[in-house]
């Protein structure tokens, strides 16, 4: 599944790069207001939630229509999402850059460009359509390619979220020096969800990283269930957009991740 969505990326990004060459997409990196620090803002007490803004997925095909993403994101942060993920991958996903530029004209919390990142040219668009984070996927990139693409990030004042889905990349990931990892209990190859996948990883991360659960969270009680584990965040896309009120099931989320009752991340 990774290889096939990856081949159609780095079509993508060439056709992108023919018409707007990686000199003239730095500069516009380069003349964006500066990032958010999404860091601090994942440190704040409470279990963070960060809403996803997804059409369509590999593993459940369509899911919403989402005509206006940045109304969608206003939604998600009015109900309180601390960060809002922006799926920016189109053949698979039905997102675009459009959508991360229309996300960050509309929000004052940190943005995440969510896509299949393989080379610097796409950090540079991320910061360039107002990013302040960028996912790397450890099980696409050779080991100096996660750290000078985690270098870059860092240099244009954005925050690097490492995606593991096992130890091996969990280690991986600490070794490229990353500060926010993100376990994703969906399994690239059978597109499984299984949670027990962050109970497994999350206690050997050091406290000083904060540990986001991807994928799988449908209500509140699953936020428990990663927070019982030590998540400081859940990343949550079908959750909320197949909700009738986004706002809402964002705020459900949020008031669980806020509950005296709930865990707190050892720090
Ligand atoms: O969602 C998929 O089917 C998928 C398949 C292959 C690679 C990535 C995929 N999803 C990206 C994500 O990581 C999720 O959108 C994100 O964690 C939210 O998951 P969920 O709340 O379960 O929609």
């Amino acid at each position: 599944m990774l290889e096939e969505i990856l081949a159609g990326v780095r079509e993508d990004v060439a056709a992108r790069q023919e018409q707007l060459s990686l000199e003239q997409v730095r500069d516009l990196a380069a003349a964006a207001p500066p990032a958010i620090d999404a860091y601090a803002a994942l440190r704040k007490p409470g279990v963070a939630v960060i809403a996803e803004v997804k059409r369509s997925s590999p593993s459940k095909g369509a899911l919403a229509d989402i005509p206006d993403p940045a109304e969608l994101a206003g939604e998600y942060a009015a109900g309180g999402a601390r960060c809002i993920s922006v799926l920016t991958e189109g053949r698979w996903f039905g997102g675009s850059l459009e959508d991360l530029a229309a996300v960050r004209a509309a929000v004052q919390v940190p943005v995440l460009r969510k896509d299949f990142v393989v080379s610097s040219y796409q950090i540079h668009e991320a910061r360039a359509h107002g990013a302040d984070l960028v996912l790397l996927i450890v099980a696409a990139l050779e080991q100096n390619v996660l750290m000078g693409l985690l270098e870059r990030i860092e240099s244009l004042g954005m925050t690097a979220l490492v995606e593991v889905h096992n130890e091996e990349e969990a280690d991986r990931a600490l070794d490229a020096g990353a500060q926010v990892i993100g376990v994703n209990a969906r399994d690239l190859r059978t597109l499984e969800v299984d949670r027990s996948v962050f109970e497994r990883i999350a206690p050997g991360l050091p406290n000083n990283v904060v540990k986001i659960a991807e994928s799988g969270v449908r209500g509140p009680h699953d936020l428990i269930r990663y927070a019982s584990a030590g998540a400081d965040a859940v990343l949550v896309g079908e959750g909320l957009v197949t909700k009738k009120s986004p706002r809402d099931a964002v705020a459900e989320l949020v008031n669980a991740g806020n509950h005296p009752a709930t865990p707190r991340p050892v720090r």
